[in-house]
């Protein structure tokens, strides 16, 4: 079943779980997208796990769009969203409209995702009002890391948790149709789901929430990124890691390529081969 703003809508309302990965490759998202995970989100987390930057400010929303348009290549029923990446939406509604816009024609994504609670209202509700479903993202943002000091818990103590749940409601509000709630306490997000109509994505949360989000490289053991809620559920990292030794022995040792690796059948025959006297 193909996954829309609606069927998600449904699943909270029945009480269903949704789940969601981040991807940002075809490959991977035919994958994922078989396995039926109903939503992938093409994170700015990929500025660090694809591109290697020690966080997500340096990602351009020109690189968003070639890795959204890959992952949406390879969704037949898997809902994308596209992160807005760092300064492409916190300018002005106008900046956050035409970028939003320049995601949605070029990709094929769903929605859009950006960072932040009452001070990105303006913008979620402009984008909301044009046709284009945004998931807002509130808790430890991590386009604000340099304001923060670090990858760290927010919504921690009362005046925090306010903050926290004042941002939630106010995005349901501008539009949102779901809220990625990332490193807030598991009280405080369970809370925050049973007050809120729209979707609750966690990460780092509570298991109340609706849905749950983690980073695909993360869950698989291929990232050396090990943060608290980092599950892994297997470890394709070691994997890869004995499969690339394989082949590195196999290749220094003549062993690969073995003949049904080569294309026997079209070979000329060795008397030819040996008549041929070519000179440059
Ligand atoms: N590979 C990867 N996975 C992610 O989940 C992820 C990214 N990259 N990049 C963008 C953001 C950054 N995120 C982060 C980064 C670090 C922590 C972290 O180290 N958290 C500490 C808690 C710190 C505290 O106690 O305040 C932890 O121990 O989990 C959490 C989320 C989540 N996102
Ligand atoms: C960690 C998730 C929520 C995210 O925003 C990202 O992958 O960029
Ligand atoms: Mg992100």
């Amino acid at each position: 079943m193909k996954n829309t703003v609606a069927t998600l809508a449904a699943m909270k309302r029945n009480g269903e779980k949704i789940s969601q990965l981040t991807c940002y490759d075809y490959s991977t998202a035919k994958l994922i997208d078989a396995a039926g995970i109903n939503m992938i989100l093409v994170g700015d987390s990929l500025g660090m796990t694809m591109q290697g930057y020690k966080d997500t400010l340096p990602v351009t929303v020109d690189e968003m769009i070639v890795y959204g348009r890959s992952v949406v290549r390879g969704c037949k029923e898997t809902f994308v969203v596209v992160d807005m990446p760092f300064m492409s939406y916190q300018i002005s509604i106008e900046q956050a409209m035409q970028n939003a816009g320049r995601i949605m024609k070029e990709t094929g994504a769903s929605a859009v995702k950006l960072e932040g609670g009452k001070e990105v209202c303006p913008q979620i509700r402009a984008i909301t009002a044009a046709g284009i479903p945004v998931v807002a993202h509130i808790g430890m943002t991590p386009q604000s890391v340099n304001a923060f000091g670090g990858f760290t818990v927010q919504g921690k103590g009362e005046a925090n948790a306010r903050r926290v749940l004042e941002d939630a409601l106010a995005v349901q509000e501008a539009g949102a149709f779901a809220v990625t709630l990332e490193c807030v306490p598991p009280k405080l997000s369970a809370l925050i789901t049973k007050k809120l109509d729209i979707i609750t994505i966690g990460i780092g949360a509570s298991p109340e929430c609706d849905a749950q989000v983690l980073v695909w490289q993360d869950m698989l053991g291929i990232s050396d990124f090990k943060p608290k809620f980092a599950k892994h559920f297997a470890e394709v990292g070691e994997t890869m890691r004995e499969a690339f030794r394989a082949y590195d022995g196999e290749v220094k040792s003549g062993v690969f390529p073995a003949s049904e690796h080569t294309f026997v059948k079209s070979d000329c025959t060795e008397e030819f081969l040996a008549s041929l006297d070519v000179e440059y």
